[in-house]
């Protein structure tokens, strides 16, 4: 096993220049930056890179998406506004382009080079752009794995590209670096069936011992990016164990074999401690069950072949390869004093049973100060490391912020195991989905999970549970679709963003899981019923409704067996991924026309609401318009019981009964704490704040007589107000998009309301005439839209728009309405400036685990700047 000095990745120039012909300048040509359209490059926008392995080829390639243009006018003068000097970026929604992983069987190559053509990524994935065909020819791809070699003829034959080689070491160290630097629940530990992620911090990777274990085993000390050494290796690796396992066993795959060590019992092949002591070995620390040679008991044994169970020897096996990997690593960190031990590469698949007996090794010779960690995307390392070779694809230099897992359905290429045909579009997706409905509960059914303690203390002991019990997890979906948006940024008003932890609830605790999964799946006929209504309820719909229920239903029971399956689970990336799953079946916007009819009803009422509240005195006033708010919040589509109250009442005289039960003292009532800040008290009156970010929850009463008239408080006050809006639909929360007319509307009742909307840019119209000079130009405090980046009832604040950043800037309050935004995620998150958090809370549980109250109880926290 040769050593190799230290590389340093070589970025070989194999993609085309940029064409520059036919260049135009798009949009504005008076802002700094402008977006400059090139209409005859298109290699920039996506690309394809390989792994070809022996027996897997795995895929990574990118696909980037068109964003919507905007109001160009409005979001010059938000700009202005908001300081944002680089105009060029951003559209409504946001966009951004994705990071797909995709694997084939080695012997199936034809379905990959088909998949390949389908998506057209061999010409970089837009077909628009290349009606052209010859283009095809010149197309170059990155390539690692013998495979590359191997393979080439046959892709120049079928798809005129040449593949471009790339050394696989360095592959794989760059893909490792990548993930472990970008991906926030990537590492992890495995130990006694337990999984464990492990926060990384970017900024202190290096130094690591990186150890692939393919058919052989290679263990690379990595320092930095491209600056690597292999140190050691073994050739007792993944090939051993499937070369030796099918001389012994004819089992005719490498999962088979897998699989069949899940049943095994190695006391019989292995000689225990116990079976030379008779006892344990309490001296030098060893159990009776401590392996003291593996398949050492067939000497003591006059036994055939025939005589072993096959099912014991690949037990024995892989115990003794695993074992064997993880103590030759172990010593070869400890000989550089390396603190970390990543493992990756085809061996390991997710297996538990594997990664907890390489666990149990590094545990066990290091006695504990070392750990094992194991990589979730383990498999694509090399595909990724040779994605990365590209020059300019430009995700070197991309952070952990601006990339967004999601885990598509129905999309059988995405995740560890390939179970279906390449699918090209919605149809054949949906046509996939419906045949489990037919075959029965393949996906859903419940997968066994793996219970704590299979190994033991004592190590290399039989298992406590057999058979069934242990499991792969190399089952579909646990690697997801990486969505990269480059805008997004950590909220600058965060106290400590190392320590913030959106969740406020713990999944990890398996009845609160239970619950909320159980909760959604309650939810789901609902949701079908209003996302098939939302499009007609034509057949189509009803297609892809049924689609999308099976498809969200196979998540949930998928997450109940193996919660950490997806990464580190709370309940927001729960809320987020029904929303991502309704739009995965082109469902854009569910509750768009109760969204409508809520808004509609809303503002009828509205001016009477503005006249009763300016016949109040300030502080009765400021009350008001706070319980407003809290009694507004009771539309939530999202919660069951409110569901349950829209079947018995209209919407004003839900309003109406919900304002009435507004008594205080709420059951978190800081109100005279946030009272004193806006008023004072005595002769003393306080500055007011500078600016107000108000993160708005949803469509109708709620941000028509809730938020719109606060945010009028505070705009009469001096203060400019940022309205805060999904940039996605979710529920009924009302989107950055639809705010400007919301607003539109709720001026024409209020001129503080459409002075400032008018100086915030949002009344374009109006604007457009004072401009003219045909209006008289009146100064005032601005009022603002911002999208905050998210598709979802809650709010990550480590990754929000770049707009909603810049606004922070200047923000000394911020306000988070709704049980999303401020009870399920930031109930207990610190700011910088000060905070008001104002929710109903519309579930009984959530009300008596969060406030040690009931439903329908109400929550006022302030709190002054940290
Ligand atoms: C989805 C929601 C967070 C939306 O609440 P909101 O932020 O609009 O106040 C909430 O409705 C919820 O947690 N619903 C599930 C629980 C239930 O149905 O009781
Ligand atoms: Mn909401």
């Amino acid at each position: 096993m040769a050593t190799k000095g230290s590389n340093s990745i070589h970025r070989s120039s194999s993609r085309p220049l940029l064409d520059l012909s036919k260049a135009e300048i798009q949009g504005n040509v008076e802002e700094k930056y402008p977006t400059i359209l090139l209409p005859n490059q298109s290699d920039d926008l996506s690309h394809l890179a390989l792994d070809i392995g022996g027996s897997l080829i795995k895929l990574v390639y990118f696909s980037r998406h068109e964003g919507q243009s905007t109001n160009d006018k409005r979001m010059k003068i938000l700009k202005d506004k908001l300081g944002i000097l680089n105009g060029n970026r951003r559209s409504y929604p946001i966009l951004g382009g994705r990071l797909h992983f995709v694997k084939f069987e080695t012997n199936k190559i034809n379905e990959c080079l088909e998949f390949i053509y389908s998506k057209k990524l061999h010409c970089g994935g837009w077909e628009s752009h290349h009606s052209d065909s010859t283009n095809d020819q010149n197309a170059v791809i990155k390539a690692t794995g013998g495979g590359a070699y191997k393979f080439a003829d046959l892709f120049k034959e079928r798809l005129g590209i040449s593949l471009d080689k790339e050394d696989e070491m360095d592959c794989l160290v760059a893909g490792a670096n990548f993930l472990l630097k970008a991906i926030r629940h990537e590492a992890y530990t495995h130990m006694e069936g337990q999984k464990e992620f492990i926060q990384i911090d970017p900024n202190d990777l290096f130094p690591y011992l990186l150890v692939n274990i393919g058919s052989g085993v290679s263990m690379i000390k990595v320092d930095g990016d491209g600056k690597f050494e292999r140190v050691s290796g073994t050739n007792v690796g993944g090939g051993t164990y499937w070369g030796l396992g099918r001389l012994l066993t004819n089992c005719s795959s490498f999962d088979e074999l897998l699989e069949l060590s899940q049943k095994g019992d190695n006391r019989t092949t292995d000689m225990l401690v116990g079976d030379i002591y008779g006892t344990d070995y309490p001296k030098i620390g060893l159990s009776a069950s401590t392996i003291a040679s593996s398949f050492g008991k067939a000497t003591l044994e006059n036994k055939e072949l025939e005589e072993y169970r096959p099912e014991d020897i690949s037990l024995s096996l892989l115990r003794m390869i695993s074992y064997n990997i993880g103590q030759i690593s172990y010593l070869n960190a400890l000989r550089f004093g390396l603190k970390r031990i990543f493992f990756g590469g085809f061996f390991i698949r997710g297996h538990a049973y594997t990664m907890d007996a390489i666990s149990f090794a590094v545990h066990f010779w290091s006695k504990g100060t070392a750990q094992a960690m194991f990589l979730r995307h383990e498999g694509f390392l090399g595909a990724l490391g040779a994605f990365m070779s590209y020059e300019k694809h430009g995700l070197d230099d991309l952070m952990v912020h601006q990339f967004v897992e999601r885990f598509p359905m129905g999309a059988p290429y995405t995740g560890g195991k390939i179970h279906g045909p390449p699918l090209r579009n919605l149809n054949e997706k949906i046509s996939w989905m419906e045949k489990f409905l037919q075959k029965g509960t393949e996906i859903t059914a419940p997968v066994p999970m793996t219970p704590p303690g299979t190994t033991g203390l004592g190590g290399f002991e039989v298992p406590l549970s057999k058979g069934s019990t242990l499991r792969s997890d190399a089952s579909a979906l646990n690697v997801g679709v990486l969505h990269l948006i480059p805008t997004l940024e950590v909220f600058p008003l965060l106290v400590d963003p190392k320590m913030y932890e959106p969740n406020t609830v713990d999944l990890s605790d398996h009845s609160e899981l239970e619950y909320w999964l159980t909760i959604l799946s309650e939810h789901l006929p609902d949701l079908v019923d209003k996302a098939v209504a939302s499009e007609g309820g034509t057949d189509d719909s009803k297609r892809r409704g049924d689609a999308f229920a099976r498809a969200f239903s196979a998540h949930l029971a998928r997450l109940m067996e193996e919660p950490a399956a997806y990464g580190k689970l709370g309940l927001a990336n729960l809320l987020e991924m029904r929303e991502e799953c309704l739009r995965e079946f082109q469902f854009v916007d569910a509750y768009r026309s109760i969204k409508q009819r809520e808004n509609e009803a809303s503002l009828a009422v509205l001016h009477d609401l503005l006249m009763e509240l300016d016949s109040l005195d300030e502080e009765t006033r400021l009350l008001t318009l706070i319980e407003g708010v809290l009694a507004a919040n009771i539309f939530d589509w999202g919660s069951r019981a409110c569901v349950d109250l829209y079947h018995k009442g209209t919407i004003i005289e839900i309003y109406r009964m919900s304002r009435n039960k507004m008594q205080r003292p709420w059951r978190v009532d800081d109100f005279d704490a946030f009272k004193e800040r806006m008023l004072g008290s005595g002769d003393k009156k306080p500055l007011p704040h500078r600016r107000a970010l108000l993160f708005v929850d949803n469509s109708g009463a709620d941000i028509v007589l809730g938020m719109l008239p606060l945010a009028r408080e505070l705009l009469r006050r001096g203060t400019e107000v940022v309205l805060v809006g999904n940039s996605l639909p979710a529920l009924n929360d009302v989107t950055a998009m639809e705010l400007p007319d919301i607003v539109a509307e709720a001026a024409k009742h209020c001129d503080i309301l459409r002075r400032a909307a008018e100086s915030g840019g949002l009344l374009v119209d109006a604007m457009t005439n004072t401009l003219d000079g045909s209006k008289e130009k009146l100064p005032s405090v601005p009022l603002m839209v911002v999208e905050n980046g998210c598709g979802s009832p809650c709010i990550d604040f480590r990754q929000v728009s770049s707009e909603l950043a810049a606004a922070a800037k200047d923000a000394d309050l911020i306000i988070l309405e709704g049980m999303g935004r401020s009870l399920h995620t930031n109930l207990y998150a610190q700011f910088k400036c000060d905070a008001l958090k104002l929710a109903m809370v519309k579930n009984q549980r959530l009300a008596e685990k969060l406030v040690q109250g009931n439903i329908y109880d109400c929550v006022c926290k302030y709190e002054p700047a940290y």
